[in-house]
């Protein structure tokens, strides 16, 4: 359980009593209970706590697992440690001590510590325009801002920058700060030959104590809110495709403004070779697109298509030559930067009220699809066959 709040400081940090009884007691600042989380926001809480960069002390770790148990399973009635058994007696006592709080009450607290957590680690987070400065580490992105252009990334070269758990989480975030730095466009690219191999097949495998059907309900929450970032993004926001994109990489890519591809690129959604269903609101950008024709092609039966065949079908803006690809592109994305930036930002913003409602609508339904399509055998034994045998799609 404790893996399942912060695996790897919380981990680390409850391996020596001393450290748990050593650590100063810190003011948690619980305040009451203006609204009630939902049990979205207690997921999406536990999500993030996941992300948090800096350890927050095991007095604030105690403090998670305790409103962690409250909320989930009510007050404390386990049987207590021994004396010496000092971690379990630590993590006892502080469950225990929270009586007869009620769940829902617990989970708020858990949310807002959460939150609390988060916005202290996050506000060193702003960016100033005309600098190339990194925003913030992160595992599996690069972050920059320069000219005015957020640039996002995708930085798991050897694994073709397939999106793991953490990156969804990851690129929500570094989406959250672009929102709100002074950048006036914000681009996603892919570092190395891929642009992104899309999900990354090794994600179910991490499966939690709740099991399998607990693991895609976790998937398709991440799913909704990783997808939800890219509909409400207030700004331009722009796809450099410098390779092969697959699967969600793609799909996305109706939610963009634009999207600049090398002529090496290509479009792949073999989502029923996977036992999948399409994802990121392209059931409905892709006929909307490029008509329902060619968006079964696509998204049904998993046709990949060319760079210069997505362009013909609207999907793409336009194409360059590999050979001069970065060039032509940051030419003219530097050009476009100096446009006026709020005419820029508020046509983005009324192209895309006018079908917010709808995409997210869209999003709630395809990610409950896919709860269930993730515990297909279709889906099973297409995951097994690409563990076992590597097989190429
Ligand atoms: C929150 C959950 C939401 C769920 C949303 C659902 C989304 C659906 C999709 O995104 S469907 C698309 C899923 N992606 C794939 O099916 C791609 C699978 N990968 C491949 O087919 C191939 O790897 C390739 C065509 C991308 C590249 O082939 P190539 O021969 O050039 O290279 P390798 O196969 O040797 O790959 C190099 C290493 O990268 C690992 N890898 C590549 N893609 C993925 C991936 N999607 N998931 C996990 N790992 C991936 C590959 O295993 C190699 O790793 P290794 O060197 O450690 O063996």
């Amino acid at each position: 359980m404790v893996a399942r709040l912060a695996p790897r400081w919380c981990l680390r940090a409850l391996r020596s009593p001393l450290q748990v009884i050593g650590f100063p007691s810190l003011q948690l600042h619980m305040s009451g209970i203006a609204m009630r989380a939902s049990q979205e926001d207690f997921e999406n809480a536990l999500n993030q706590v996941k992300l948090l960069k800096k350890d927050p002390g095991n007095e604030v770790k105690l403090k998670l697992y305790a409103l962690y148990k409250q909320a989930t399973e009510g007050p404390c009635n386990m049987p207590k440690p021994g004396v010496f058994d000092f971690i379990n007696k630590a993590k006892w006592d502080a469950w225990d001590a929270l009586g007869n709080l009620p769940k829902e009450t617990a989970r708020q607290n858990y949310v807002d510590l959460v939150s609390s957590l988060s916005s202290s680690s996050e506000s060193s987070n702003q960016v100033q325009p005309g600098t190339d400065r990194k925003q913030q580490e992160y595992e599996n992105l690069v972050v920059t801002s320069e000219d005015g252009i957020t640039k996002i990334t995708l930085n798991r070269p050897t694994k073709k920058n397939a999106i793991n758990t953490q990156m969804y989480q990851e690129i929500i975030l570094a989406l959250k700060a672009a929102s709100n730095d002074d950048s006036i466009l914000t681009v996603v690219t892919g570092n190395g030959d891929y642009y992104c191999s899309g999900n990354d097949l090794t994600n179910f495998m991490d499966i939690p104590p709740g099991g399998v059907e607990e693991k895609a309900k976790q998937s398709a929450v991440l799913l909704r809110d990783f997808v939800g970032s890219f509909i409400d993004f207030p700004k331009p926001l722009i796809a450099v495709v410098n390779g092969p994109a697959m699967g969600i990489s793609v799909t996305i890519l109706g939610l963009f403004d634009a999207v600049y591809a090398s002529d090496r690129a290509t479009f792949h959604t073999p989502f029923s070779h996977l036992g999948l269903t399409p994802e990121g609101c392209a059931s409905y950008t892709f006929p909307k697109i490029m008509g329902p024709a060619k968006a079964t092609e696509m998204l049904i039966f998993g046709k990949k298509l060319t760079a210069g065949e997505a362009c013909a079908q609207g999907l793409v803006t336009e194409v360059f030559p590999d050979s001069t690809f970065q060039k032509e592109v940051w030419t003219r994305l530097k050009a476009y930067s100096k446009l006026p930036k709020n005419a820029m930002k508020i046509s983005k913003q009324v192209i895309r009220n006018m079908e917010k409602e709808k995409l997210h609508a869209v999003n709630a339904e395809e990610s409950s699809v896919l709860q269930e399509r993730c515990l297909s055998d279709e889906c099973i034994n297409a995951a097994v066959n690409f563990l076992s045998k590597r097989a190429k799609l």
